[in-house]
């Protein structure tokens, strides 16, 4: 029998997940967006089997729904879901960032008879819209469900089952949890960058030349600055306690750092920092962290060509590359190439070639 699934929502995550879950067994994928245009582009990028234009009458015959849908949308929907006519076995998941809210009123449609399993997969990009989907989002990262207390374990089966084809990690996670850990990780780093940005434009108005000078590191500590608004107002909006108790933790280690300012004291500045080095170099790569990037770095000479030198050995032995970029590591050389990847296969295929090819002296992150 076909398994029906029905996305709604249909941009990066949403149209990611339709895109991994094609490769499922004997499963149909329907999509739905509240935009015309991103039904047509979904159909254009063959994002799902079927792009539809009723999704009351799509929901009717879905075994699965599963929303990619902006937080307080999915809320919206969660709350006329309760009147639809539905399979009796429907399972109803979501991809929000967010779970208490979420959850509460997916408890609601449990209680109704409809089960709701809330989800979260834990990778992303900064980019947003149907055109940023691709099948291996989610490939190695963490993916969290938040199935409420008394849920049936057949169920949650249920849906990992079609999950396993975003070859992400499921784990399980209480929704308090859930929403004070991503608070730490996730919502309010987006809060500070976009904090950092906005201190940049006021610098601007007396050094105009500010800007230019904002290299690689401005750079790394704010590209999430570039992300959704829309999608991030509702996501501090559904989480702004967590959001207001990190607030209040970050105000008092400025504070911290202004009193071992004001001192002056070489050793405990230089510790403050060594402390942070220390366990930012732990943090685990390509283990579910955020905007996994597989990126081998290049040690090239400077002469002319050189780039498409490398790039024309990887694409002689067909192996495609996400993003290029060179970054001025010293100033003695002319440049680091970083080249990405899709996934590690990709940049390990790469790392042969290229030393099979050639002397660069190579590096992985
Ligand atoms: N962007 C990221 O890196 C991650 C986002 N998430 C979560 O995934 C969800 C989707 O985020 P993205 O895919 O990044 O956003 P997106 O903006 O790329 O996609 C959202 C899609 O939903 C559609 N949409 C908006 N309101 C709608 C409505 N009322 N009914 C139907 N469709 C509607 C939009 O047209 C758009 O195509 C959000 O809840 C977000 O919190 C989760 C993990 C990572
Ligand atoms: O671009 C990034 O690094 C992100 O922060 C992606 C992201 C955004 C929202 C999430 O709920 C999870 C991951």
């Amino acid at each position: 029998m076909t398994r029906n699934v029905l996305v709604i929502g249909l941009g990066l995550i949403g149209g990611s997940i339709a895109l991994s879950c094609q490769k499922a067994p004997n499963t149909k994928i329907y999509g739905f967006d509240l935009y015309e245009k991103t039904r047509q582009q979904a159909r254009e990028l063959s994002i799902v089997h079927e792009v539809v234009d009723d999704v009351l009458q799509a929901a009717s015959i879905a075994d699965v729904i599963i929303f990619g849908t902006p937080v307080n949308a999915t809320l919206d929907w969660l709350e006329k879901m309760k009147e639809w006519p539905l399979k009796d076995n429907v399972i109803v998941t979501d991809t929000g960032s967010t779970k208490g809210l979420i959850m509460q009123k997916g408890k609601e449609l449990s209680e109704k008879g409809i089960a709701f399993i809330g989800g979260h997969p834990m990778a992303g990009s900064h980019k947003s819209g149907v055109q940023a989907a691709k099948t291996h989002l989610f490939e190695n990262a963490y993916y969290i469900l938040t199935p409420l207390e008394h849920e049936k374990e057949e169920r949650i089966k249920e849906l990992e089952d079609l999950l396993k084809f975003t070859l992400a990690k499921i784990v399980r996670i209480d929704a308090s949890k859930h929403d004070h850990m991503t608070a730490v990780v996730s919502h309010f780093p987006h809060i500070v960058a976009a904090s950092l940005v906005h201190q940049l434009d006021s610098e601007q108005q007396s050094y105009p030349m500010t800007s230019m000078l904002a290299a690689g590191g401005f750079r790394d500590v704010t590209r999430i600055a570039s992300s959704n608004p829309l999608m991030w107002k509702d996501i501090v909006l559904q989480n702004r306690e967590e959001l207001l108790n990190q607030l209040n933790s970050w105000q008092d280690e400025m504070n911290r750092v202004k009193s071992i300012l004001l001192s002056s004291e070489e050793e405990t500045i230089e510790q403050y920092f060594a402390a942070a080095k220390e366990v930012r170099d732990k943090l685990p790569i390509n283990t579910g962290a955020f905007y996994t990037t597989y990126d081998l770095y290049v040690d090239i000479p400077d002469y002319p060509g050189v780039i498409s030198e490398v790039t024309g050995y990887l694409a002689e032995e067909q192996i495609s590359i996400t993003n290029l970029r060179v970054v001025e590591a010293r100033e003695d050389v002319f440049g680091i190439l970083v080249i990405s990847f899709q996934n590690a296969d990709d940049r390990e295929n790469a790392q042969k070639c290229l030393s099979k090819r050639a002397k660069y002296e190579l590096y992985m992150s």
